[in-house]
């Protein structure tokens, strides 16, 4: 299963186009579209999301609400293309206009991917490279989780994403029930599941805001229901693991990742670290801890998968950062007209479709099928099997 996207920023719509679900699986509208306006909210956010209501219009793939196994393609319209028609259009703009009217950029914007791009590319107007660049991107990478999670959930597996630090505040993290998970972050504009520290990263987020300044945090994606046995050890590029370390690191200003206690196995010794193997009649194999979140070998243990990433702070930032024009070679202090001050919540559920698409397509390689049915069967088998083995 893979997918592609396309779409600027400003341009008329995003696409994406998913290639190899099964046939018969039941997909709806509403299926993705809750989780495109999941994406849209969260306190931090900027003007552009007032503008934009994100919905996914199915373009093929699917007929009377069941998948088609034939390629399926998604669009989503952006609302803000009437003011960019001009500036964005794909024909040829006569000489005479002005830069102005292309709205030409020269002076790359520290942290993006402004002048990494221009040089790459040759893209002398910046434009060119923003548009694409933007995390505007992450809408229809949010359909294709969407779809993704659908797939899922009629899999017996269950996603949910959480913020579990903002501009350092930490929160405590109760051990909840999935659904409840799903609840609580939804219920807080910072979704986070401890009421208190929401609070203290909502005022962080409106000070650093107020001081014209952004400020980053920390996600948590969660996943129960998946058989053991998943992924593979046998090559780099087959470790599932190692596949949604890259999925993650792979959203607009994800800069790390963590899977299960990450980065503090380094401060432990193995005996804390190990998660040990036992097994009863009802649950099969299980591990007595699950500091590893779900992995060895770049395998699923069957155990519920954790997955952390850390997104640094929005570079586009009301108190202007030095830059160098690059027609003039002149400094300049880059000026704005609008951002998000904090992202991390949007992002929390982009990091939970980006994983979704990972495991979906997991499964999809390991279990192939053309046919929902027999998908379903097959992931039956494999825990069935897995129980006994
Ligand atoms: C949901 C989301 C919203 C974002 N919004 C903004 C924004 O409003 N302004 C901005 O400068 N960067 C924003 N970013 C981050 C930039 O897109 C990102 O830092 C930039 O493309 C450079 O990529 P890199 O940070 O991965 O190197 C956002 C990222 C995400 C995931
Ligand atoms: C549009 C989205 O996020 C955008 C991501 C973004 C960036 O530089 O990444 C910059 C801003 O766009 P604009 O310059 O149009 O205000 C954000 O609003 C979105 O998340 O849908």
């Amino acid at each position: 299963m893979r997918y592609l996207t396309a779409g600027e920023s400003h341009g008329p719509q995003l696409t994406t186009i998913i290639e190899g679900l099964p046939a018969g699986m039941p997909l709806l509208g509403e299926d993705i579209n809750t989780d495109l306006a999941r994406r849209q909210k969260g306190h931090g956010r900027g003007r552009r999301m007032q503008i934009e209501k994100d919905t996914a219009f199915i373009a093929s793939g699917v007929r009377h609400g069941l998948t088609l196994g034939s390629p399926l393609a998604l669009v989503v319209e952006n609302n803000d293309w009437k003011h960019w028609t001009k500036i964005m259009g794909s024909e040829p703009i006569s000489a005479q206009e002005s830069d102005e009217v292309k709205r030409k950029i020269t002076r790359p914007r520290p942290g993006h991917a402004d002048l990494n791009g221009g040089i790459k590319y040759g893209h002398r107007d910046l434009r060119n490279v923003l548009e694409r660049s933007s995390a505007r991107e992450t809408t229809v990478r949010v359909a294709a989780g969407a779809v993704a999670k659908k797939l899922l959930s009629l899999l017996g597996i269950e996603i949910a994403s959480h913020v579990i630090e903002i501009g350092g505040i930490t929160a405590v993290r109760p051990s909840l029930p999935i659904e409840e998970v799903k609840e609580r972050s939804e219920a807080s504009p910072v979704r986070c599941l401890d009421e208190e520290a929401g609070r203290k990263m909502m005022e962080a987020i409106d000070t650093a805001k107020a001081n014209g300044d952004s400020i980053g945090g920390i996600v948590e994606v969660i996943v129960e229901g998946m058989p053991a046995g998943v992924g593979s050890y046998v090559h780099y590029d087959r470790k599932l693991d190692a596949k949604i370390a890259a999925a993650i690191v792979s959203i607009n200003a994800f800069k790390g990742v963590e899977i299960g206690i990450g980065f503090e196995a380094a401060h432990r010794p193995g005996s804390e670290v190990h998660d040990e193997i036992a097994w009863d009649q009802e649950q099969g194999y299980y591990r007595k801890s699950n500091n590893l979140g779900g992995f060895e070998g770049g395998m699923t243990t069957g155990m519920p998968i954790i997955v952390r990433g850390v997104m640094k702070p929005i570079p586009t930032l009301y108190k202007p950062l030095q830059s160098i024009d690059i027609d003039t070679k002149e400094p300049f202090s880059a000026s704005i007209e609008r951002s998000d001050s904090c992202a991390v919540p949007a992002a929390a559920v982009v990091a939970e479709a980006a994983v979704a698409w990972e495991i979906a397509a997991a499964l999809m390689d390991q279990f192939s099928s053309d046919r929902m049915d027999v998908l379903v069967q097959a992931i039956e088998s494999q825990r069935e099997y897995a129980r006994e083995f």
